[in-house]
């Protein structure tokens, strides 16, 4: 079984724009969808199309409409009870693909919610394959949590995979190696956040097909004690480090709609593939191929897996003979 926690899931709603985003105007939508939402919950539901045994974990009180429409989607869920309902997050999408992200800080969870949640995990913690901890904290959560839930989980034989930013993220770093994952999934903005690189230097070289910086950094952080790193970079693919080596992915050309959830997608088609016992280079193949599913998709709609396409990826070793050469930005 995989699990996933989602400490601040969301309703996502998406309004759809026929024009572009102008500041200070009235504009008018074409049409509006509402999906389930939050990190861990994307997860979940990648995970539950692939036919995957997975469980959702999240707050939620009977008859809250995110409970409600995870019912109704089949997805395996416990929600602890907790004081309000889960927050919703807005998604403003342009014609052009572009998306504005607002999203809700979400409703304080008290320190009964936040034990029971992690009572749920311990309770799986020597059944699950993998964890995965995504998202945001919302107030009443300490930044440190993630850390402490990690150093719970690491005594046992399963798997944990963090996807967090901001503070959490910085937080869950401070405490390395003890409070290490398996898997840290950030994208590029958060692998620069974590290791003082550049992040535009980052971006820019990886845009231009030289994933040199984004490997550099993330070996970083596996020589912090991180199992492996699985870097997203957006319409640039993804790298995975390990201490066994580098791989870098080439994400196919598609017509971006929707980015959100892409990550989410990635994480799951990871997990899948390592589930189902894939090299590492395959489960970069499958984080890209899910994400680059995804992001061709609407609101948050998240792929299927007959909508993958595996053989559109193509995925290369970095040499491990020689070492990564370390660009002078960064030196
Ligand atoms: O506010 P967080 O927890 O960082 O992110 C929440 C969120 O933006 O992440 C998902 C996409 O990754 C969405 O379903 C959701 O609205």
């Amino acid at each position: 079984m995989i699990v996933t926690l989602t400490a601040n899931p969301s309703i996502d709603r998406t309004v759809q724009l026929e024009q572009r985003l102008e500041r200070g105007s009235v504009l008018r939508a074409h049409s509006t969808r509402s999906d389930p939402g939050g990190k861990g919950v994307n997860v979940a539901r990648v995970l539950a199309a692939a036919d995957l045994d997975v469980l959702a974990v999240l707050p939620g009180n009977g008859g809250d409409p995110l409970l409600s429409a995870l019912a109704t989607g089949g997805i395996p869920h416990i929600g602890v009870a907790t004081t309000g309902p889960a927050r919703t997050n807005i998604t403003i999408a342009e014609p052009d693909g572009t998306t504005t992200k607002i999203n809700e800080p979400g409703a304080t969870l008290s320190g009964s919610t936040l034990d029971a949640l992690a009572q749920e995990l311990i309770a799986r913690a020597d059944t699950a394959l993998w964890f995965a901890l995504s998202g945001s904290l919302p107030p009443g959560v300490p930044l440190g949590w993630y850390g402490e839930l990690v150093a719970a989980l690491r005594d046992h034989p399963c798997k944990v995979a963090v996807d967090t930013s901001d503070a959490p993220l910085t937080a869950l770093a401070e405490g390395f190696p003890g409070s290490a994952p398996d898997l840290l999934k950030p994208n590029g903005e958060e692998l620069a956040q974590l290791t003082g690189v550049d992040g535009h230097v980052l971006e820019r070289a990886a845009e231009n097909g030289d994933p040199g910086p984004a490997i550099t950094a993330a070996q970083r952080l596996v020589d912090r004690g991180v199992g492996s790193v699985l870097a997203t970079l957006g319409a640039a693919g993804a790298v995975l480090v390990t201490s066994d080596g580098a791989w870098i992915a080439t994400a196919p050309p598609i017509v971006a709609v929707s980015t959100v959830g892409a990550g989410d997608s990635s994480l799951a088609g990871y997990i899948l593939a390592e589930a189902g016992g894939g090299s590492e280079s395959e489960r970069l193949r499958h984080a890209v191929a899910y994400g680059s599913a995804a992001a061709s998709l609407p609101g948050t709609t998240l792929p299927t897996p007959e909508q993958i396409d595996l053989a559109a990826v193509s995925v290369s070793a970095a040499d491990a003979a020689s070492p990564i050469p370390v660009p002078t930005e960064l030196a």
